[in-house]
């Protein structure tokens, strides 16, 4: 602690060295005099000045340290300061006071006063040009504190503040949803990896439809993971955690990607591998990737073929001649696309990256199809935890209801339970019909909508199951038609050796025959 005698001291040797100055010596020289008092009574003085320079470095490289310490000291400063600067942060919702420069703030770690102060460097007194800035990217915090607490200040206080101040950032940060630029832009030019805007998305897991038991355990494989830093050392396994999220379109699997997202309090980063030229470019891009991120392939069965697949699959229900030329005009896009992200660059790339760079990271995958993927890429390790996404059954329906209009029970309610039960339906359509579409909609309109919706759909699933039977009877037939006529065909092969030429028809298969 300073004591109130050495408080004095100092204070009266600064006043009186800066009145000697101005009386003594022509204002020209101030500057310089003064300069040089300081390092005289800096010689003399009990205190230890640390600086944190805003940018260090032969490239004057922004200095994390100074974040850190300004997000620290704004927690700060509201006790101590009576000057601050506001900033305010997420869509209007927190205010961040700081320091003003010239500030003094006061903090104790562990029953020692330390000093802090926001300064600037004077500006040379030369004319020069910088191309970083004016004065005000010469900032810096000064740290101050006895030098008989040397150890205890630059050693665990120092750390402290810089861990605090990051908790502060990631508290008040706006979180980004990122998404990969392709390689090069189409005047040729190679261009940033990663734009990024606002990651705004409200979904929530108290807003997600699915089945509560499996919802809680999703939650808490997440807080266990997120809270794991010191068992995942422990282990020797790097902090990170793979999920793959499968299952029909509409049931919530991108949903669900910004929901854990946004109880991680992480940033995501969407990755569209199918703009990712090669394997060296996929690396670069994860490298690059930060803490506490959620990293997404979506559709994965797709992107790791490279490009178009979706697109493919959707019109396989189309007609199947057209598809066969639509699937050889994709291929060929896709080979002229020249992406060559392949299978084993995409395992090592995840691998390297876990290995390589610090963890805190998530990675999901989806995919409509799981089936088709490689048993390598979704082995546990790497997707540790497998999440099917369903069609909407009765507790997940209750929570949309819950979401959608407010209601917890409803004499309806059992009826939809039963519906649901025979039929198969997507949350988003189940999500579509609970909406109101007017004003004059209450919850009672919109359950009995969704009651005529499953209906349909009920009906119509029983349309299709008869058609693919009635189908299915016709195709047997004519593959009955088809052995009963072969047999045929064979039998009469037994009793005349040319049966196609007394016909007067020359059957193509028989050509070789005819020779
Ligand atoms: N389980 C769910 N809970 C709440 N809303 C849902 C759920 N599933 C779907 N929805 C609603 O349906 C919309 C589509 O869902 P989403 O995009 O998450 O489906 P998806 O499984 O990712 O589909 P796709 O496989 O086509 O990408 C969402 O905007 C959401 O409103
Ligand atoms: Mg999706």
């Amino acid at each position: 602690m300073v004591t109130m005698g050495e408080f004095w001291v100092t204070l009266t040797s600064v006043v009186t060295a800066t009145a000697m100055i101005k009386a003594y010596f022509p204002p020209h020289l101030w500057y310089y005099v003064e300069r040089f008092s300081h390092k005289f009574f800096h010689f003399f003085s009990p205190y230890i000045e640390i600086t944190f320079p805003e940018y260090s470095g032969k490239y004057l490289k922004r200095n994390e340290a100074f974040a850190d310490i300004r997000n620290y000291l704004s927690t700060r400063a509201t006790l101590h300061a009576k000057r601050f600067k506001a900033e305010v942060v997420k869509d209007t919702q927190s205010l961040i006071l700081s320091m003003e420069e010239k500030e003094e703030v006061s903090d104790e770690f562990k029953g020692v006063k330390i000093w802090w102060e926001l300064r600037h460097k004077p500006p040379p007194r030369t004319q020069s040009f910088s191309f970083y800035g004016g004065e005000d990217e010469k900032r810096f915090y000064k740290l101050k504190f006895h030098k008989r607490h040397r150890e205890l200040i630059t050693g665990p206080y120092v750390k402290h503040v810089l861990a605090g101040g990051k908790d502060v950032a990631v508290k008040n940060r706006v979180r980004k949803l990122f998404s990969n630029n392709p390689s090069k832009n189409w005047y040729g030019w190679r261009q940033r990896k990663w734009s990024h805007v606002p990651f705004e998305h409200p979904s929530t897991f108290d807003s997600l439809a699915m089945e509560t038991k499996k919802k809680e355990q999703i939650k808490k494989d997440l807080k266990k993971y997120s809270e794991g830093k010191e068992y995942y050392a422990k282990i020797g396994k790097a902090w990170k955690r793979g999920y793959l999220l499968y299952g029909p379109p509409g049931t919530g699997k991108s949903t669900m990607i910004a929901a854990m997202a946004n109880f991680l309090n992480y940033d995501v980063y969407d990755l569209e591998l199918t703009t990712v030229m090669d394997n060296s470019e996929l690396k670069n891009l994860l490298i690059e990737t930060t803490n506490k991120s959620v990293i997404v392939i979506e559709d994965i069965d797709c992107s790791l073929d490279l490009t178009g697949q979706r697109e493919k699959r959707k019109k396989k229900t189309a007609d199947e001649a057209e598809v066969n030329l639509i699937e050889k005009k994709l291929k060929e896009e896709s080979e002229s696309k020249e992406s060559k992200v392949t299978l084993s660059g995409l395992l090592n790339c995840i691998d390297g990256l876990w290995s390589a760079c610090g963890g805190e990271r998530i990675i999901v995958f989806t995919t409509n199809y799981v089936e088709k993927l490689d048993p390598a890429l979704i082995r546990r390790g790497r997707m540790d935890k497998h999440i099917e996404m369903s069609y909407c059954c009765f507790d997940a329906f209750k929570m949309l209801a819950k979401n959608y209009l407010d209601i917890d029970s409803h004499e309806l309610f059992a009826e939809i339970g039963n519906q649901l039960a025979e039929t198969n339906m997507i949350p988003a359509d189940v999500a579509e019909n609970l909406m109101p579409k007017s004003d004059e909609d209450d919850a009672e309109t919109c359950l009995k909508n969704l009651i005529e919706a499953l209906k349909e759909a009920k009906e119509e699933a029983i349309k299709k199951a008869e058609e693919e039977a009635l189908l299915k009877a016709e195709k047997e037939k004519d593959e009955d038609k088809c052995t009963c006529s072969a047999k045929k065909n064979i039998k009469g092969d037994e009793t005349s050796a040319k049966p196609v030429k007394e016909n007067g028809f020359i059957n193509k298969d028989d050509k070789g025959g005819e020779n």
